[in-house]
Parts: C-alpha cells; sequence; structure tokens
C-alpha cells in the first residue's frame, strides 16, 4: 500500500484517506450469518428460541453503532453564523457524552468530549459540535484518534483560530476483559492554535472542561 508521510501537528490527516475507502459491504443475510457463527464460537445454540432473532438484532445494533461511516462532518459543519457583535473568546461545550467501539475488541467506550474553539468572526450552532463528536464515535475507534478527528473536522470546516478537544472515557475492553480494571479511565487532549500558543487560553480550557468531567 502506498504510505503517505505523515502530518506531525495532525496525525490523523493521513487515516483520514484510507480509513473508509470504498469497501464492498456484504449482504445482511452475510452480516447475519457472520452472528450466527459467533454464537456458535461462544458454546450455544443459535437454534434455541431466545437466540433465533438474535442476529438479525445484533446487525440492526451494528447500523446504529456504526452510522457515523456515511456521515461527513462538514454536512454538519456547513452552516455558520456572523452576527456575534464581536465575540472573539473561546466558546466551549463540555460534557458531551458518548458511546463509540474501540476496534481492537469491538468493546464499549463510554465517554464525555468537551469542545472548545475560538472564532475567527464566523460562530457555528452549538449542536453541532456535539454532532461532530457523535460522528466519530458511531465509528470503530482509538480514543486517541476520536479526539484528533474531531478536532480536524473543527479546522478544516471553521478555520478557527484555536480548537481544543478533551475526551475522558472508559474502555469496556480494560474492564469487562482483559487486565479487568474497573473504573480506570483515559484521557486524551488535542490543543490546536491559540491553544497551543495562548498557555492562559489553555489553563482556562483544561480548568473549565475538569469541572464537568466524570470525576465530579
Ligand atoms: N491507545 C489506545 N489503546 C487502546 C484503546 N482502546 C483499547 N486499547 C488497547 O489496545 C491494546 C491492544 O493490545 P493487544 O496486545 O493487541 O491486544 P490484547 O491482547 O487483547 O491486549 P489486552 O487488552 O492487554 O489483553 C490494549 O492494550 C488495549 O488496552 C484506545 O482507545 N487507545
Ligand atoms: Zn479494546
Amino acid at each position: 500500500m502506498e504510505s503517505i508521510a505523515p502530518d506531525r501537528d495532525r496525525p490523523c490527516a493521513d487515516l483520514a484517506a484510507t480509513e473508509t475507502p470504498e469497501i464492498a459491504r456484504p449482504t445482511r443475510a452475510e452480516a447475519e450469518s457472520a452472528v450466527r457463527t459467533l454464537l456458535l464460537w461462544a458454546g450455544d445454540n443459535p437454534d434455541r428460541e431466545g437466540l433465533l432473532d438474535t442476529p438479525r438484532r445484533v446487525v440492526k445494533a451494528y447500523e446504529e453503532y456504526f452510522c457515523g461511516y456515511d456521515e461527513d462532518p462538514a454536512d454538519h459543519l456547513r452552516r455558520t453564523f456572523e452576527e456575534v457583535a464581536g465575540y472573539d473568546d473561546m466558546v466551549l461545550v463540555r460534557g458531551i457524552a458518548f458511546d463509540s467501539h474501540c476496534e481492537h475488541h469491538l468493546a464499549p467506550i463510554q465517554g464525555l468530549a468537551h469542545v472548545a474553539y475560538v472564532p475567527s468572526g464566523r460562530i457555528v450552532g452549538l449542536s453541532k459540535l456535539a454532532r461532530v463528536v457523535e460522528l466519530y464515535a458511531r465509528r470503530l475507534q482509538v480514543q486517541e484518534k476520536l479526539t484528533a478527528q474531531v478536532a480536524d473536522a473543527l479546522e478544516d470546516s471553521l478555520a478557527p483560530l484555536g480548537v481544543a478537544v478533551q475526551v475522558e472515557a472508559t474502555h469496556g475492553c480494560m474492564s469487562c476483559r482483559g487486565v479487568r480494571k474497573v473504573g480506570a479511565d483515559t484521557v486524551t487532549t488535542v490543543m490546536r492554535g491559540l491553544f497551543r500558543t495562548d498557555a492562559r487560553l489553555e489553563r482556562r480550557f483544561l480548568d473549565a472542561a475538569s469541572q464537568t468531567g466524570r470525576g465530579r
């Protein structure tokens, strides 16, 4: 496969192009058959009454868990507003709850995202920040990538003076299986533009985010 030189400041930029190439999706019947195989692998009988409908339900649930592949963040961020009466400070939406799945084990990731930007004249609807989090959460993820993808999407669409994204999440693959550490959570942070160069702004973001986080 052709390798693409990674952009140091945007480690996910190279991934974005390769993450969702045109793939041939299986038919629904093929997907349901794969779930049936997993039920057999678990040691149960897929033909017993309680499991008969499970392949259908799981495939339907997958459509919900992974609906983010069919969406483009730019569609959510296209509509902006200019009437801001000179407002030029940080806009922060904190405590955006999300559910995702880790790409290593397909285990649930549950967390909160705090998303901030400093507008360069134009603002975006607040719900759109949460929509972008939701879009990327509804894909197979690692937390670092989710954090960077949200920041990239805001930078690309809004060209703001700065973007900061913090994600705090628990990983089912660390609590229900494997190392089994219930209660451990992971914090990832991406700072861009003014949030990198202005230590006071960075501090204000981190302080405000920490007042909403899972630890409260
Ligand atoms: N960096 C990062 N790692 C993750 C994330 N989600 C899951 N992981 C880790 O992915 C790693 C996969 O490691 P492997 O050694 O390939 O898989 P494994 O044998 O199932 O590892 P264990 O979980 O230690 O049992 C594990 O250490 C997980 O904790 C994430 O969002 N970010
Ligand atoms: Zn995992």
